[in-house]
């Protein structure tokens, strides 16, 4: 099975590279902000299958920046998947716990209605529409707060602080499960061969357990990293910022492990190899 993806530097597609049958499209071969030139990339480079782990993901920036959002997140992932339509070959798209609007503390189901509190969840929605517009063989997987030991990402950004600084102050009323990247990655792939295969697709969610806060996962990963860190847990309230993020992140991940046999990774598990290779 050949597997062409568009990404090449992000957290799952560096992931995604360590796969057999996997060509990358990098930024310079195939730019989103171009959706034709994506479209005209999938027709260049023969696959059977498309997957696109390419998005603009700067969620703050994404609310004074949106119209270029868009085009990333929407207008290009509508192109790919209308090219993959065409030609007869699944498409699979990556989207976010970012399109619920976060109320109660019920795990989002995958049929659940979406309602984007900010710029980038509406942009990662509107991409979910064009891509079930076009009409192929497509799945959509929604996950949540990834993490690796590429690009950018929370565990990361904490490590990085904890250089300069003994005491963070982090939310604990977002609540969600962190996904390694790696574990997507393999999703992805089992996904892939399954459509390839004549599976029907449609849209499910991969997040990792158990459910946590951002200030949980602070502390998690200063444990992992052997750092005296102290973590003063605050409200949202307390941590203002560009874009509104939901507090309920939870994702129901039940269809994925039904139609799939894919089940969520526990995310503690590979926090400590993350950290150590983040470190290293
Ligand atoms: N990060 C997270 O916590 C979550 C991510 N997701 C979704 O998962 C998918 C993968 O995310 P993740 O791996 O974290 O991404 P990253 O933020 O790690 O990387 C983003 C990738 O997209 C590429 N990219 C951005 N803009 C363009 C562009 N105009 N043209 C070509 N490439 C572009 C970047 O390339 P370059 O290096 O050139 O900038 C980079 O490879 C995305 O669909 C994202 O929305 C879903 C839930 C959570
Ligand atoms: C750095 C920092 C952040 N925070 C808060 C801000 C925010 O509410 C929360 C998470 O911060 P970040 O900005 O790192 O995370 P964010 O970029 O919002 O992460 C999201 O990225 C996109 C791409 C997704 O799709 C989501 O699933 C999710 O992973 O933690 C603190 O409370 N203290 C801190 O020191
Ligand atoms: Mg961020």
């Amino acid at each position: 099975m050949k597997v062409l993806i568009f990404g090449s530097t992000g957290q799952v597609a560096t992931e995604l590279k360590r796969h057999s049958g996997v060509t990358s499209l990098a930024r310079k071969d195939a730019d989103l902000s171009d959706p034709a030139a994506c479209a005209a990339a999938i027709a260049a480079h023969p696959s059977d299958v498309v997957i696109n782990a390419a998005a603009y993901t700067a969620v703050d920036k994404a609310e004074e920046d949106e119209a270029l959002a868009h085009i990333v997140n929407a207008d290009a992932p509508g192109a790919m998947a209308r090219v993959c339509a065409a030609a007869g070959r699944p498409f699979l798209h990556v989207s976010t716990d970012y399109v619920f609007d976060g109320s109660g503390e019920t795990p989002w189901r995958v049929d659940d209605p979406i309602a984007p509190l900010g710029a980038y969840g509406r942009t990662k929605a509107a991409g979910e529409d064009a891509v079930r517009a076009a009409g192929g063989t497509h799945a959509i997987l929604r996950t949540s707060w990834v993490f690796s030991p590429h690009s950018a990402n929370f565990v990361k950004t904490m490590l990085r602080l904890s250089e300069t600084s003994d005491a963070l102050k982090v939310v604990r009323d977002q609540m969600g499960g962190p996904t390694p990247a790696g574990s997507i990655a393999d999703a992805l792939m089992v996904m892939a061969r399954a459509l390839h295969d004549g599976q029907t697709g449609g849209t499910y969610h991969f997040a990792g357990a158990p459910v946590t806060s951002w200030a949980g996962l602070a502390r998690a990963t200063f444990a992992a990293a052997g750092r005296d860190v102290a973590v003063t847990e605050i409200p949202t309230s307390a941590y203002p910022t560009p874009a509104q993020r939901p507090l309920n992140s939870r994702l129901d991940c039940s269809t994925l492990e039904a139609e799939f046999g894919i089940t969520p990774p526990d995310w503690e598990t590979d926090l400590a190899q993350i950290v150590s290779e983040i470190l290293a």
